[in-house]
């Protein structure tokens, strides 16, 4: 899987007005190299026409392009790889309809679930929610950096960080180990998304 730091989700709920499309680019623009289409509101047709739009957008800045949830609308675009839950399909099901080539991320809360993650055959983990966060809705309590440090020791896939991470305690989270992050609200909801993926990007560089 081709490396990546700086993981953009869509969050429409945080830029009213702004279309997805603009958004997700200034976000690649400025420095993200991995970008997430995650609607839980949107039909199914609603879920694919986003797909395709970011799909030709990924494509012409050549990032990556994960679908969350939607294995067949992830399919049908062709997207680089999905991304699943606990509460979702298992990964050994989803490997068999999507075959070897899509990459897939599994969300872990605990190191037991990174460990079966990583048995299992993904290509990546999320760990968090590091902080607080009130972008999911049936979010797990904050594992804090505690849990970066644990799969950072004991895991050998990538891992991304993700859940309240801001640019106010994005250090931390890097000083407990992580070299890739993820956010919704702090990229999407900023007024200037072009300058604060410069500014995080800076950071994963080792600018403070
Ligand atoms: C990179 C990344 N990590 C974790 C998640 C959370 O996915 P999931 O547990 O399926 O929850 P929803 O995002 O579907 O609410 C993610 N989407 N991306
Ligand atoms: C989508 C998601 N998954 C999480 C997990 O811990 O698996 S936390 C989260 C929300 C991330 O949004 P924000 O950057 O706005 O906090
Ligand atoms: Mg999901």
């Amino acid at each position: 899987m081709k490396e990546f730091s700086l993981y953009a989700i869509t969050g429409e709920e945080f830029h009213p007005g702004k279309n997805v499309v603009d958004v997700m680019e200034e976000a690649i623009i400025g420095g993200a190299d991995i970008i997430q289409l995650r609607d839980k509101t949107g039909s199914k047709r609603e879920v694919l026409e986003k797909a395709q739009a970011l799909r030709e957008l990924t494509l012409k800045h050549n990032v990556i392009f994960i679908v969350n949830d939607h294995i067949d609308v992830a399919m049908a675009v062709h997207a680089d790889g999905i991304h699943l839950g606990q509460d979702d399909l298992p990964l050994t099901e989803a490997r068999k309809i999507t075959g070897k080539d899509m990459i897939i991320g599994i969300s872990t809360h605990h190191i037991d679930e990174a460990k079966a993650a990583e048995k299992e055959g993904a290509d990546y983990i999320g760990a968090g929610p590091v902080f607080a966060t009130n972008s999911k809705a049936d979010v797990t309590s904050p594992v804090t950096t505690d849990y970066i440090k644990q799969v950072k020791a004991e895991i050998s896939i990538p891992f991304v960080a993700i859940g309240g991470i801001k640019r106010h305690n994005v250090n931390e989270v890097l000083e407990a180990g992580a070299e890739r992050i993820c956010m919704i609200s702090e990229i999407s909801g900023a007024k200037d998304v072009r300058s604060v993926c410069m500014e995080l990007r800076a950071k994963l560089e080792g600018g403070n």
